[in-house]
């Protein structure tokens, strides 16, 4: 889309006043201010002047002035993690910059191609069921050439889907936050001769030992979590300048709006002032909920004293045949059980401490909200690693067994108060909750060093299967 301006004296004023009405106003070293935006930004361009029509009109190309920057995010519902992550990173653009940026969320995969990218949900779900199936799958796909090859056949198979896929947005940028969304756009990028207009970068969304396949070596950045990871992406061949390492991105509303233990237990109608622990096992509520639920209902009555020393709050998730078991049972404490929540931070601030199997959207935000976490278990292969991460930092413990995650929670609550306590304080030294804004800023100074928005062909006519 091209802006025309009649007269090329008036640029600056109109261009002013453009500035004006959509940023809020330009000052006189050039930077200007959004309404919606509390830091000042970088972002002057100087080339108005530089398209000029043979009948002199003035052609404002794509100035940022004039429309929004299209950001398309790359997911995929395997699991919860990757879905949260990315609204995470929508919500702080929309926070951060207003409607500077038209931001897409999407399963481009299931919307536009076949088997088997558009059926990886229940191949996931399938796999991790059984979970030997997903160690061998795991890794076997780790080698490079293994799961390069394949996904450059795949990118063949269905490039004229993907590029259509892809196109539909017209993206001015591109975020992956799954590990199967590197190759493919890239490749089709490429075939496009795209990639130096469009800007490609990867947010990790797992803490540790994560698959390689989220390391490609043509990206414009790769958010990483750790520095844990940050080592490997730089081992599987990354250059430093394209690694930053801010955290895992956890939707704003986690950092945003705190509001008192007390106030949170009245809203979500929890007892007063019993401790309470939060219980759950990821989105799909995953793990041995329904054992360690029982276990717990028991060790957290004092039998002799005849009352409960805490309470229990079990999230479910979308599993709903674990909610319906578990709402159905007698209960000697005081237990809520609830299925799928949307808004956690409320749940988790609520709470003394946590049980859940170790995902890395869960752990960052129990860290972030001072929980100290039992990790009762782990999916092989990319969540091996946040055990040591979580345990070693002295911010949890894990155990497989029902009875000791029952015994340490009560032990918390009674003679060992002062280890909770120890362990809130070590959680909250490794949680970064800014990470979401620190990763949105940096892809914004991407945008700006490109300068102007890229004259980017989206047509439907250059299509990418005649060049393949
Ligand atoms: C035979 C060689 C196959 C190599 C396959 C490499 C790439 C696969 C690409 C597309 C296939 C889509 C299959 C859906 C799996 C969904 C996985 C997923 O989304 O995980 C998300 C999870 C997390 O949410 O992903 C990861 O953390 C790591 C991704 C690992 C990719 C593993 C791919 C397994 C493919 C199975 C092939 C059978 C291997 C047999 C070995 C003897
Ligand atoms: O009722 C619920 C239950 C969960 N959640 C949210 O769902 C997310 C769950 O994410 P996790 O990373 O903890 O776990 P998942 O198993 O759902 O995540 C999947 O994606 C992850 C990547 O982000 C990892 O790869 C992980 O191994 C894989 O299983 C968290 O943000 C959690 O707050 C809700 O919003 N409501």
């Amino acid at each position: 889309m091209v802006m025309k301006v009649a007269s090329p004296e008036k640029v600056a004023s109109i261009t002013e006043k453009v500035w004006q009405r959509v940023y809020g106003g330009i000052n006189n070293n050039g930077y200007y201010y959004h309404h919606h935006r509390k830091h000042r930004r970088r972002c002057s361009y100087e080339s108005e002047d530089e398209y000029e029509d043979e009948d002199g009109t003035i052609q404002l190309m794509q100035m940022g002035a004039e429309r929004s920057k299209n950001v398309l995010i790359l997911m995929s519902d395997t699991g919860g993690g990757h879905r949260a992550s990315a609204e995470a990173i929508r919500e702080a653009f929309r926070i951060e910059f207003g409607d500077e940026y038209r931001i897409y969320v999407k399963d481009v995969w299931k919307e536009y191609t076949g088997w088997p990218l558009n059926d990886m949900e229940r191949s996931y779900k399938f796999m991790v069921k059984h979970v030997q199936l997903w160690k061998v799958a795991f890794h076997s796909t780790s080698p490079r050439w293994i799961h390069s090859s394949y996904l450059a056949a795949i990118a063949s198979y269905y490039a004229k889907e993907v590029e259509a896929g892809l196109m539909e947005y017209k993206p001015d940028i591109i975020i992956s936050v799954h590990p199967l969304m590197q190759h493919i756009p890239l490749s089709v990028l490429k075939w496009k001769s795209l990639q130096k207009k469009v800007i490609f970068v990867t947010v990790i969304t797992d803490l540790n030992t994560c698959h390689p396949t989220w390391f490609h070596p043509r990206v414009n950045r790769c958010y990483c979590p750790s520095k844990e990871v940050a080592k490997r992406a730089l081992y599987d061949g990354l250059e430093e300048s394209q690694i930053q390492v801010f955290g895992l991105p956890i939707r704003p509303s986690f950092v945003r709006a705190v509001l008192s233990k007390d106030d949170l237990r009245k809203e979500l109608e929890l007892h007063p002032d019993l401790p309470a622990v939060l219980l759950m096992g990821g989105g799909e509520g995953m793990g041995p909920v329904k054992k360690t639920a029982m276990v717990l209902g028991e060790s957290l009555y004092d039998n002799d004293q005849g009352k409960p020393i805490g309470q229990l709050i079990i999230i479910c998730g979308r599993n709903k045949a674990l909610a319906s078991t578990l709402e159905s049972l007698e209960w000697k404490i005081p237990v809520k059980v609830r299925g799928f929540e949307t808004q956690m931070e409320k749940w988790m601030g609520a709470c003394d401490c946590i049980i859940t199997k170790a995902g890395p959207g869960t752990i960052a935000e129990a860290l972030i909200r001072g929980l100290p976490i039992v990790l009762n278990d782990y999916i092989p292969g990319q969540e091996k690693g946040n055990v040591p991460y979580v345990v070693d930092n002295g911010a949890g413990v894990f155990t497989r067994s029902p009875k000791a995650t029952a015994r340490i929670v009560s032990e918390w609550f009674s003679t060992k108060t002062d280890e909770l306590k120890r362990m809130s304080e070590n959680a909250l030294k490794l949680a970064q909750p800014e990470a979401v804004f620190d990763i949105v800023k940096d892809i914004h100074e991407l945008a700006c060093q490109r300068g102007p928005l890229a004259n980017i062909p989206y047509d439907s006519t250059s299509s990418l299967t005649n060049v393949i």
